[in-house]
């Protein structure tokens, strides 16, 4: 899709209300489905109880938040998401959502989602959530998306919270283990984002900005991932030795932290994008298989 496709007064002007399709769009639920993941498995490692109903309001709690904060992001970034192809076809350049309602839905669903994880679980977990969202919309998108390549460094934090947050409406507090939790998401982000980033690297260009590919060139964005993957490999085989792993997430955690590590050298080694498409998309399925393992271990106990 070309820029002029775009008339900007279809992107800021309330012409039509979207479907509930266009609505659910705006939420990035497959981004979500992840967070979602990460989040159960905060709670079920998180040592305690939760009555179910209340377990379901807090997973609940972090989607509503996950996607409104996702919102917000397609609200602010629509200029830059109707310049890249991989984002043109979003509901807000696409003139499906008006902007100002997108931002609306954004605001009244973060608030929703914060106020009920307080008044039913407890304010911690709601406080971290405020974190989350906070973190992904004012340091991540507004303040360093376009200003730095270390970017989704330090805004990768924003999505590392969600495991905290569920091990917080479980027991209330913060622990070693749910930061080891955090640290592990915050470590994959960075090999996870910047495979995507290499093989959408004139997306980015194109936009003006500044992802490390275009700013430091393939080669040096390739060392970093690696070297992120090295740190997540003894990162990641950790909760064993925290008591909140087995023997089976000893075993799984070590073969695909050294499957990720692999990749990241074939990337390294490679000159074309193919072995970065299939990082990233390994980089999601490693993610999945880690806390799945996690949730695997608890449930069967
Ligand atoms: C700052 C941190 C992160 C950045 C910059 C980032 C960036 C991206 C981007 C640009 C995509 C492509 C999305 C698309 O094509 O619509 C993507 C896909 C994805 N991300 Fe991330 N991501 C981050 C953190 C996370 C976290 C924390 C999770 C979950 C725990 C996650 C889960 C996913 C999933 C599941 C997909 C695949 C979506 C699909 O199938 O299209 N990401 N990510
Ligand atoms: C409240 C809560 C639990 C928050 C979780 C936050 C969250 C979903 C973090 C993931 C960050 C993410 C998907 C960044 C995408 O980058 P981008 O926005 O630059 O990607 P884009 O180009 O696809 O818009």
């Amino acid at each position: 899709m070309t820029d002029s496709v775009i008339a900007p007064e279809i992107m800021d002007s309330p012409v039509s209300s979207g479907t509930v399709r266009d609505y659910v769009a705006l939420l990035k639920p497959r981004v979500m489905s992840l967070v979602v993941f990460s989040g159960v498995a905060g709670m079920v490692v998180a040592p305690g109880h939760l009555h179910p109903v209340l377990a379901l309001v807090a997973v609940l709690c972090i989607a509503v938040a996950s996607g409104a904060a996702g919102a917000i992001n397609m609200w602010y970034d629509r200029d830059i998401d109707a310049m890249m192809d991989r984002t043109a076809k979003r509901p807000i350049p696409q003139g499906l959502v008006p902007a100002d309602e997108a931002l609306a839905f954004g605001i009244i669903l973060t608030i929703a989602s914060v106020a009920l994880m307080g008044l039913a679980l407890n304010w911690v977990a709601a406080g971290l959530l405020a974190l989350a969202s906070g973190f992904y919309i004012f340091i991540y998108t507004m303040w360093l998306k376009r200003r730095t390549p270390q970017n989704i460094v330090i805004g990768g934090a924003a999505g590392a919270f969600p495991p905290m947050i569920g091990w917080a409406a479980v027991t209330g507090d913060v622990s070693l283990a749910s930061i080891v939790l955090f640290a592990l998401i915050f470590f994959w982000t960075p090999p996870h984002f910047w495979a995507l980033a290499i093989f959408r690297k004139l997306d980015y260009q194109h936009a003006g900005v500044p992802m490390l590919p275009v700013v430091a060139g393939e080669r040096e964005t390739k060392k970093q991932m690696l070297i992120y993957t090295l740190i997540l490999l003894p990162l990641a085989i950790s909760p064993y030795f925290l008591g909140i792993g087995g023997l089976t997430y000893l075993a799984g955690s070590t073969i695909l932290g050294l499957a990720f590590v692999a990749y990241a050298v074939q990337v390294l080694r490679s000159e074309d994008h193919k072995p970065a498409k299939r990082m990233f998309a390994f980089s999601i399925l490693y993610l999945f298989l880690l806390f799945a393992i996690l949730i695997g271990e608890h449930l069967a106990v």
